[in-house]
């Protein structure tokens, strides 16, 4: 089967909510695809729908090229975690796992290997329902991996993990991929997505926002702005501004240059005898780049000082 997951025209509603509106996207093998977007943007409603658990009004979702429904052995396809909190909290880790493993005619001693792989070997026999939220996002993903699919969809698993949890979770998320897996997480934050996701697909009202690499994503945000910091602020624009920069003054003794690069504008102050004290170029961080896109895409924004969540 090929690891892949495609969303095609997808779009729900609930009531008056347009949850999903017309989502298209490709979530391709070896990568880790991020899927984010803000609080209420559609996300986990999209994912539900590729597993066949909600279905779409408009539109189709493929894992494979085919629907979940139509799926032989679904946990050897696709491996989930859309709801950590779904088990019995009575059951201890292993005899869950056992259950779900023998309900899908999967060997038992698949069960031990996902244990070691998500690092509970030591709670195992513990009940699920004394776990924390930590140990219970790693039973969750132990449950995914347990057909060992090629494709795995993962609703904000780093969601309240300490920063243990959180690398490690990275580190997993990279690995399954590196393993040629079609990974799709979502996360509101793009944070937690930086280091692990090599694509991003971001959502914002149930639509489309961008649909592009990480690196891309950060070349055009960060754009060609150089940030100069002069005490001889009107001479500076005089010579860049001449040799056809874009110069703003950013404060009393800096200037953001766009439209040259940084080489060019040192020679030009260095051949006008003008005086510097630094040229740094502008890079923006994911986070930066994030906010700029899904600034129009934000349901419920606080006031100032609040995150808008
Ligand atoms: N079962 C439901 N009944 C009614 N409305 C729903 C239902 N599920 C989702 N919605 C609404 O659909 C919209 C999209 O919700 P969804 O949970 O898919 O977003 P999300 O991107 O996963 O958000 P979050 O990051 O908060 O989990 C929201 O406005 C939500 O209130």
């Amino acid at each position: 089967m090929e690891a892949t997951i495609e969303v095609r025209g997808l779009r729900k509603r609930y009531g008056q909510t347009v949850a999903v509106d017309g989502l298209s996207f490709m979530v391709r093998p070896g990568q880790v695809t991020g899927f984010v977007g803000p609080n209420g943007a559609g996300k986990s409603t999209t994912m539900r729908m590729i597993m066949g658990l909600d279905r779409p009004e408009e539109g189709t979702a493929l894992i494979g090229g085919r629907p979940y429904r139509s799926l032989r052995t679904p946990l050897c396809e696709v491996g989930a975690m859309l709801d950590s909190a779904a088990v019995h909290p009575s059951r201890g880790a292993r005899h869950h796992l056992l259950w779900v493993a023998h309900a899908n005619g999967l060997p038992a001693r698949r069960v031990d290997e996902v244990i070691d792989i998500v690092g509970l070997s030591g709670a195992a026999g513990r009940s699920a329902g004394g776990f924390s939220l930590g140990m219970r996002q790693r039973l969750g993903i132990a449950v995914a991996l347990l057909g060992d699919p090629p494709v795995l969809i993962l609703d904000e698993p780093v969601n309240g993990l300490d920063p243990e949890g959180i690398a490690w979770m990275r580190g997993l998320l990279r690995s399954l991929a590196a393993e040629g897996r079609a990974v799709l997480v979502s996360s509101h934050l793009m944070s937690e997505l930086e280091d692990s996701a090599d694509h991003l697909v971001v959502v914002g009202r149930g639509r489309l926002v961008a649909d592009t690499s990480v690196r891309e994503l950060l070349a055009a945000a960060s754009g060609d702005r150089v940030l100069v910091r002069t005490a001889s602020r009107s001479e500076a624009m005089t010579v860049l501004a001449g040799a056809g920069a874009v110069v703003a003054a950013t404060d009393r003794e800096a200037l953001t240059i766009v439209g040259m690069t940084a080489e060019r504008i040192v020679a030009l102050l260095g051949e006008g005898g003008v005086p510097f004290s630094g040229v740094a170029e502008h890079s923006a961080s994911l986070e930066e780049a994030y906010m700029e896109l899904t600034r129009d895409a934000v349901d419920f924004r606080g006031t100032a000082g609040s995150s808008g969540e």
